[in-house]
C-alpha cells in the first residue's frame, strides 16, 4: 500500500537523523521538505528566528501546542525547555499522532512531551483535571486556522491563561487567521506583536503573531 507523506518524513528522520539528537531530527525534516516533499512544519526560518527565540525568552515551565502534525515544532520546543518543564501537544489525527510519537522518541525528548491524541475542543477543558495544569506559560497555535480564535476563547474561559502567558500563532498571513488576528489585536486583554517571515520552505510571505495575555 502507498505510504503517506508523514510516513515518508519519518523514514527520512530514521535514515538521516541521529537518535537522541533533536537538532539532527529538525535538520533531517527540513532537508526532506526542501529536497523531497513540502510539508506544513513551521520550518527552519520561522522556527529559528521566531519560535525558538520566543520559547527561549519565555523560558516556559508549561507549554501547550495545538496541532502536533509530525512533531517538528514539538521537537524544536522540547529541546529548548528547562529541566522538569512539560509540553502538552494535541493531535486528533491518529496517523499523524503515530508518526509524531516516533519523531519525538527518535529525538530523545519524549520525557518532556505529552502527546494527547484528541481534539483541542474536547481536551482544553480537561487540562486541569487530567494533567494537573494550572496555567500555560506558552501556547503554540498551529492547528486548523479557523479554530485559533475558538480555542483561544476556550482557554480564557477555562482559566488556562495568566498574566504574562504568551500565545504564539503560526500562519497568520498564509493561510491566514483573520478572525483570530482581528480579535487578538483589538482585545485590551492582549499585547500583540507581528513577526514577519516566510511560509516554510518557500519565498511566500507569512509570519507569526505573538500575544501576551495581560490578565
Ligand atoms: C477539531 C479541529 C480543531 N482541533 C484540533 N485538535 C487537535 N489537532 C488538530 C486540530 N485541528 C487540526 N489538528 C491537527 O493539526 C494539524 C493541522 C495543521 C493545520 N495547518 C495548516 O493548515 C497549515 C497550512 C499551511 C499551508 C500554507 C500554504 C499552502 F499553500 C498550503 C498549506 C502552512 C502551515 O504552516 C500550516 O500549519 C493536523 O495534524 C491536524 O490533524
Ligand atoms: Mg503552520
Amino acid at each position: 500500500t502507498q505510504s503517506t507523506r508523514p510516513q515518508r518524513l519519518l523514514a527520512a528522520v530514521h535514515k538521516k537523523a541521529t537518535r537522541g539528537n533533536p537538532r539532527s531530527v529538525v535538520k533531517a525534516i527540513d532537508e526532506f521538505c526542501n529536497q523531497n516533499e513540502w510539508a506544513m512544519n513551521v520550518g527552519n526560518e520561522k522556527g529559528s528566528e521566531i519560535l525558538d527565540s520566543v520559547v527561549s525568552e519565555t523560558n516556559p515551565g508549561c507549554v501547550l501546542e495545538l496541532g502536533t502534525y509530525c512533531g517538528y515544532s514539538t521537537v524544536r520546543i522540547a529541546s529548548l525547555l528547562p529541566p522538569h518543564a512539560q509540553l502538552i501537544t494535541l493531535e486528533f489525527n491518529p496517523d499523524n499522532a503515530a508518526v509524531a510519537r516516533q519523531v519525538i522518541a527518535w529525538a530523545g525528548v519524549a520525557e518532556k512531551v505529552r502527546l494527547v491524541e484528541g481534539e483541542s475542543g474536547e481536551w482544553i477543558p480537561k487540562m486541569k483535571e487530567q494533567f494537573g495544569v494550572k496555567t500555560f506559560d506558552l501556547v503554540f497555535l498551529d492547528h486548523w486556522k479557523n479554530r485559533y480564535l475558538l480555542d483561544t476563547k476556550l482557554m480564557e474561559e477555562c482559566g488556562l491563561l495568566k498574566k504574562g502567558s504568551v500565545l504564539l500563532a503560526d500562519n497568520v498571513v498564509c493561510p491566514g487567521a483573520p478572525d483570530y488576528l482581528e480579535y487578538i489585536r483589538n482585545s485590551p486583554q492582549y499585547k500583540s506583536q507581528f513577526f514577519k517571515s516566510h511560509l516554510e520552505y518557500t519565498k511566500a510571505e507569512d509570519g507569526l503573531e505573538k500575544s501576551v495575555f495581560l490578565g
